[in-house]
């Protein structure tokens, strides 16, 4: 069996707080602000994305969160235990993987494991029945006695992986968990990650900057600017609060498309020709599209092909990146 569930918060926590929540959190680097008030709740069992670019903050609030690094401001409860007074207990609780862990590339990782088994005060047997349990889970027994220097990247992360779970956190911190991983690693450890939550209830907040893993991955995301988380929402919704759909109308031919621009517009909707063959007419709420068509079909015109751009989570990020004014100086 993998991780129990989470321990119970303790006494004082009030039941709100979920997996994570901080209050206020920040931390200045010799006077300069790196994350200012930060007001972050990530929910028991979710999978909660931190996302921003390059210096906004992301591995400081990991940093503070894992007792690493002591914040400058603001209080924080992490799995029932509080992050300055119960920084042991934040500890026993989690489970982290930063972005370079250095383990011994000569140990295996069943060895490892094993190693990290009984400095949580595992007997020699049971830290060896725990590294071969977690080498089960993750996928990693083929490559299990090998010496972590000769593994690929992707099944050096899932070792990286199983050393955080060993303890059987209630939240886990993944920083960057797939840098450097190709494609079908990537998607790999997304599904490990994915059944941990699923099958053991685990937490997870992970931070990026791949936006396709955010929005494959997440259940929510925060994005941060500056130090500053800007927004929180499920990838829907931020998604939609991005931008409009847009509905690409080809024609078979050119001067029909100009035809229909010249109607659409003649309208009031918003159109435009974005090939010499096709119009696209953004989509300002529900019924736009058919309201488009029916237009269309009155005058006798008929689009040869439809399709519909959804807003992406890049449009989302694009439109809060920071002003140059905002970002930090490097
Ligand atoms: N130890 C430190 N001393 C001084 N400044 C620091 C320190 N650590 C971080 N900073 C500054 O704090 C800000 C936030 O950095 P942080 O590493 O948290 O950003 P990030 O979002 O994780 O960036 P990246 O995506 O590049 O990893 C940056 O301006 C950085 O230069």
């Amino acid at each position: 069996m993998l991780p129990s569930p989470p321990p119970p918060p303790s006494a004082e926590a009030p039941a709100d707080d979920g997996a994570i929540r901080t209050r206020g959190l920040g931390r200045d680097f010799a006077g300069r602000t790196a994350v200012h008030a930060l007001d972050l709740r990530v929910r028991t069992g979710e999978i909660y994305g931190l996302l921003g670019p390059n210096g906004s903050g992301k591995s400081t609030t990991v940093r503070m969160l894992t007792t690493q690094l002591r914040p400058t401001r603001g209080s924080a409860r992490i799995a029932g235990a509080d992050l300055a007074s119960e920084p042991g207990a934040v500890r026993r609780r989690t489970g982290t993987v930063l972005q370079a862990v250095a383990l011994d590339p000569l140990m295996t990782g069943r060895a490892l494991l094993t190693l990290q088994g009984r400095a949580q005060s595992l007997g020699r047997r049971a830290a060896r029945e725990r590294a071969a349990e977690l080498l089960a889970t993750l996928g990693a027994e083929s490559f299990a006695d090998t010496p972590v220097g000769k593994l690929s990247g992707g099944q050096r992360r899932r070792v990286d992986l199983a050393t955080a779970l060993v303890q059987r956190p209630a939240v886990l911190f993944l920083d960057e968990p797939t840098t450097g991983l190709d494609p079908a690693s990537r998607r790999g450890l997304w599904d490990e990650i994915r059944g941990l939550v699923r099958d053991h209830g685990i937490t997870v907040l992970l931070t990026t900057q791949y936006l396709e893993e955010a929005d494959q991955l997440c259940d929510r995301i925060g994005i941060l600017r500056a130090g500053r988380l800007i927004t929180s929402a499920d990838p829907r919704t931020l998604k939609a609060e991005a931008g409009e759909r847009v509905l690409h109308l080809r024609f078979t031919a050119a001067d029909t498309a100009a035809r229909a621009l010249t109607l659409l517009t003649g309208r009031g909707e918003p159109a435009v020709r974005t090939a010499p063959d096709t119009v696209g007419v953004r989509l300002t709420g529900p019924g736009a599209d058919g309201r488009t068509l029916s237009l269309l079909a009155a005058d006798g015109l008929h689009a040869d092909s439809l399709r519909v751009d959804e807003p992406t989570l890049e449009d989302v990020f694009l439109r809060l990146t920071p002003t140059p004014e905002e970002a930090p100086a490097a």
